[in-house]
């Protein structure tokens, strides 16, 4: 209910007045976001005291995040929001009966084990795009699924997702916090590459439509408000709140900033386990690096972090904390990002000291290097054949099948497989908000005025038109100009009348 909500929130906001241990300083969250967080609400004017407070207010309910919370149960409950507990039970509370209980960890614990897709093709073929992976995520860590284009980075996403599309199946198992789970909206966001969101709001608006469309309507406007603030904050956008996104003619927020506003869309839910495909496509080197840190600061705040990440700067490659690569479908690495290189030159592809240790991995295990390999000609040629580099000396596709025959027989392999079965057998509650808590009535009415909002805005699709009507009704209206008033001209300008409208529909229908 909202004054449970009430009361989770205030109780948070005074117990988040003692003052804090260094180490749940230090784990609360990461520097830049905290130092975001200390500068407070953007924009100016008169507004902004209240913004302020409204962002503080909203920045100890995010604090709370990865801190052990009490449940009406007595239970302690680990990594868990007042404002995630709250949403969670309201969802599941059902009509007469009490709040659902919240058992043990709610902390996204994900493991997978020798899970395989295969896709149909057409009638009797078939491809198998992943083939006996298995790993874990854990709360707390970005884990980065890195591959060269078609090795399944996305597959294997949508497959922990749950949104693998119809002609695609599934073997193996996949759990969250020792169940298995369909993972649905509000337990597990999943932000696409595409950024979705209408050029003609402001990141503010953006964020704020959303919270509408999703919180439950019982839930006090000031919360929601604290809610976007806080949310604002968190992701490092507070200088551009009032900016456009941005369209075809309108200039409007960065491409990295974008990335951020769609992040911040899925975070309102609270998730405690972020999917993105692909966050920093298209951005220059130091907005992946910005997106990429806000990514490790969600993860420290307690939540569960899986990205999967195309060619990363070696900047950006430092900010994992797990690496799970891939090649044709089949596990290469999977580990501490930080050991990655050690794993490499021990299966006798030592990453040459000033390359970027993402383009070392990628570059032996892409083989259509093979390819580019055999159309070299001359002094190219000559030099790769003078070469001392291991690479050089045998095809990708047999650097390939070495790597992964080394990964199945590693450390790295049997220590995830032992901690898989460890993290199977602890078992937790699945948080499953079940979509929007919003009433039909209030996305009804949200719905309507962002798209009142959004016409008045877009020159194209408002004024544009509304210029056009005008100039039709000009060229239509002085067709009747000085054409008297006898009965043959009164039949006259019906007829035009009438071909006219027959016109302007035909017009429409094209
Ligand atoms: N539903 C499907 N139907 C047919 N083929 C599929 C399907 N899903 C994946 N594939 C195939 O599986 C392979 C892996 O695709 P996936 O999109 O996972 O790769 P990726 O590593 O994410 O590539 P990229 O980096 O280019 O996005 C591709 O060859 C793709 O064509």
């Amino acid at each position: 209910s909202s004054q449970q909500l009430n009361t989770s929130l205030t109780s948070h906001r005074t117990a988040s007045h003692r003052p804090a241990s260094p180490s749940e300083e230090s784990s609360r969250a990461s520097p830049p976001v905290r130092a975001r967080a200390m500068r407070g609400g953007g924009g100016g004017g008169g507004g902004e005291d209240t913004r302020r407070t409204a962002a503080g207010q909203a920045m100890v309910e995010l604090q709370a995040n990865g801190a052990t919370a009490t449940s009406a149960s007595g239970a302690m409950v680990v990594g868990l929001s007042p404002l995630s507990e709250t949403l969670w039970r309201d969802s599941k509370a059902m009509p007469g009966a009490g709040a659902a209980a919240l058992i043990g960890e709610v902390s996204a614990r994900l493991t997978w084990k020798d899970l395989s897709v295969t896709v149909a093709l057409g009638p009797g073929k078939t491809q198998t795009v992943l083939d006996e992976l298995t790993g874990f995520a854990e709360p707390g860590s970005l884990t980065a699924l890195m591959g060269p284009s078609g090795s399944g980075k996305s597959t294997l996403l949508d497959a922990l997702a749950g949104r693998l599309a119809a002609n695609a199946f599934l073997s193996g198992s996949v759990l969250l916090n020792g169940r298995k789970a369909k993972l649905s909206f509000g337990a597990a966001a999943y932000v696409t590459q595409d950024d979705n969101l209408i050029g003609t709001l402001t990141v503010r608006e953006t964020i704020g439509y959303s919270a509408l469309l999703r919180l439950p309507d019982k839930m006090p406007r000031d919360d929601k408000r604290a809610l976007v603030e806080g949310t604002i904050v968190e992701m490092g956008l507070q200088d551009c709140a009032d900016t456009v996104i941005g369209n075809w003619h309108l200039r409007g927020v960065s491409g990295g900033e974008k990335r951020r506003v769609s992040i911040a869309l899925e975070l309102l839910m609270r998730p405690r386990l972020l999917f993105l495909d692909e966050p920093t496509s298209g951005l220059d080197s130091s907005s992946a690096f910005f997106v990429t840190q806000t990514l490790r600061g969600l993860a420290r705040d307690g939540r569960t972090v899986i990205a999967s990440i195309h060619q990363p700067s070696s900047e950006v490659f430092e900010l994992f904390d797990m690496l799970f690569l891939l090649s044709g479908g089949k596990n290469v690495y999977f580990g501490q990002a930080a050991q990655a290189c050690e794993f490499f030159a021990e299966v006798g592809f030592p990453c040459p000291p000033l390359r970027n240790p993402s383009d070392h991995f990628l570059r032996c295990v892409n083989s259509d290097f093979d390819k580019v390999k055999a159309t070299l000609k001359g002094s190219m040629k000559a030099r790769i054949e003078r070469s001392d580099d291991p690479l050089d000396k045998i095809t990708t596709s047999e650097a390939i099948r070495k790597l992964v025959s080394a990964y199945n027989r590693s450390q790295y392999y049997y220590a995830a497989r032992e901690k898989v079965n460890d993290i199977a057998r602890i078992k937790g509650t699945v948080m499953d908000s079940r979509g929007s808590q919003a009433s039909f009535l209030m996305q009804a009415c949200t719905l309507t005025r962002r798209s009142f909002i959004n016409m008045s805005r877009d020159f194209g699709y408002y004024w544009l038109r509304l210029l056009i009507y005008l100039l039709v009704t000009v060229c239509i209206g002085t067709i009747y100009l000085d054409v008297g008033t006898k009965y043959t001209s009164i039949l006259v300008s019906l007829k035009v009348l009438i071909s006219g409208y027959l016109d302007q529909n035909a017009m429409n229908l094209l």
